[in-house]
């Protein structure tokens, strides 16, 4: 909505929330943490899109880089956690062919609320809205420290201001 950061960071959180199933889906296999080719694809599609939202090109993929990077601080947090302690390690191994769709229903929904707050992130009050909705979203998805500070990257983004 227009009046509130609630909703962006909230998609934010849950784009975060779901680093947690990627991890699981590419830990012991051949698949990096990090691939160029799925970001470039996001870029792309992120760019394209923004115009139609009233939305700068740069200004929206440069808020998904900070999304991404958010992800991957949770998988790099993830692995280092289930290479000291293997038995935390998932049981079963999610399909990320399952985990992507529901990422790409995330991302169009950050980038329409994205749109519609462009006056609250170019205002002033920005960043302390900004920390207090991550605030209420890291206490509603019970996040932990490595939670936290991936949201706190997620949402690095999110005021024009400074
Ligand atoms: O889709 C993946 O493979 C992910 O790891 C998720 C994600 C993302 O945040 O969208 C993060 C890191 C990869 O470089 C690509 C995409």
């Amino acid at each position: 909505s227009a009046s509130s950061l609630w909703q962006l960071t909230d998609l934010a959180a849950q784009r975060v929330a779901i680093a947690d199933q990627v991890a699981a889906a590419k830990y012991g296999t051949p698949s990096p943490i990090d691939d160029p080719v799925r970001e470039q694809q996001i870029y792309d599609s992120v760019a394209a899109r923004a115009p139609e939202l009233g939305l700068d090109p740069a200004d929206a993929v440069r808020f998904f880089r900070a999304q991404i990077e958010a992800n991957k601080v949770v998988q790099r947090g993830l692995y280092a956690r289930w290479d000291a302690h293997p038995s935390e390690v998932p049981a079963t191994r999610p399909d990320l062919g399952g985990i992507r769709p529901v990422i790409d229903r995330l991302n169009t929904g950050l980038l329409t609320e994205l749109a519609s707050t462009s006056p609250l992130r170019a205002s002033r009050s920005c960043p302390a809205r900004r920390l207090v909705a991550a605030g209420a979203a890291d206490v509603v998805h019970r996040f932990d420290v490595l939670h936290v500070r991936a949201l706190g990257e997620a949402t690095s983004a999110t005021c024009l201001t400074r």
